[in-house]
């Protein structure tokens, strides 16, 4: 059987010394969706930056295609970041340069040499996105929408085994949120596995996906139907 994407078993999730959610079970296989919800505090993002290595995985077992949280070291946390894709709520694009160069800056960082290969995947991304025509733009030329579309691109640029959205929608009008859901499902659809932290009702009961819930410092499943935010 192929291993998990996502494996985390009796998993601690802390900020500092506060214990924030405690023995997370939660097996996330290649090709799953799955949303992240709990109201404010309920440790969804500090459970999405234990997965990414901002925070240490003190106790439990947890990996993460194919890395051992428990054992990372800081000198492995990019290699880590290149088999996921991570997408922030305020998009955290560089903005003194245009669209090519943050997706550029990306790619170099990660190892890319070949100018021609940089520029067909760069390409490539910009496509996925609906973005292309737009490359040479400074990205406080776009709106929100639309650079939340190239953060995606961003996320995709390495071929991510993984995508890890921390409220994407977080920053956008109803109607802007709805196209880059349409996006993200597109994505999944195209084989990737997705989890996502939301607290966009609208989306979850549209775009019906397994859901996980934060609540009281733990971690749970929860049915569609009586999913709350
Ligand atoms: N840098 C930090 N240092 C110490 N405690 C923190 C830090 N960041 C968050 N916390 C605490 O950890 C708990 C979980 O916060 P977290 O940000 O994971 O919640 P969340 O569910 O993502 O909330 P939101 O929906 O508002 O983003 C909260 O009690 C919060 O106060």
């Amino acid at each position: 059987m192929e291993k998990p994407v996502l494996h985390l078993e009796n998993a601690d999730i802390y900020q500092r010394d506060n214990l924030v959610l405690s023995k997370v079970n939660l097996t996330i296989n290649k090709g799953g969706f799955y949303y992240l919800i709990g109201k404010t505090g309920s440790g969804k993002s500090s459970l999405m930056k234990t997965l990414y290595g901002d925070l240490k995985l003190q106790r439990g077992i947890g990996s993460i295609v194919g890395f051992d949280l428990k054992k990372l070291k800081e000198k492995e946390i990019p290699y880590l970041r290149r088999k996921i894709g991570i997408v922030f709520q305020d998009f955290k694009l560089l903005s003194d340069r245009n669209v090519f160069s943050n997706l550029e800056f990306v790619l170099k960082a990660t190892g890319w040499k070949d100018k021609k290969s940089i520029k067909d995947k760069i390409n490539e991304v910009l496509d996925k996105v609906g973005m292309k025509a737009q490359y040479y733009k400074k990205t406080f030329e776009l709106s929100g929408g639309e650079q939340q579309r190239i953060a995606i691109a961003r996320a995709l640029l390495n071929d991510p085994e993984l995508i890890l959205a921390d409220e994407p929608t977080g920053n956008l009008d109803p109607k802007t949120s709805i196209e880059v859901m349409e996006l993200l499902n597109e994505i999944h659809k195209s084989g990737k596995t997705i989890l996502m932290a939301t607290h966009d009702y609208q989306l979850i009961v549209r775009y019906k996906q397994k859901t996980l819930k934060c609540e009281g410092g733990e971690l749970f499943e929860v049915a569609q139907k009586t999913t709350t935010v």
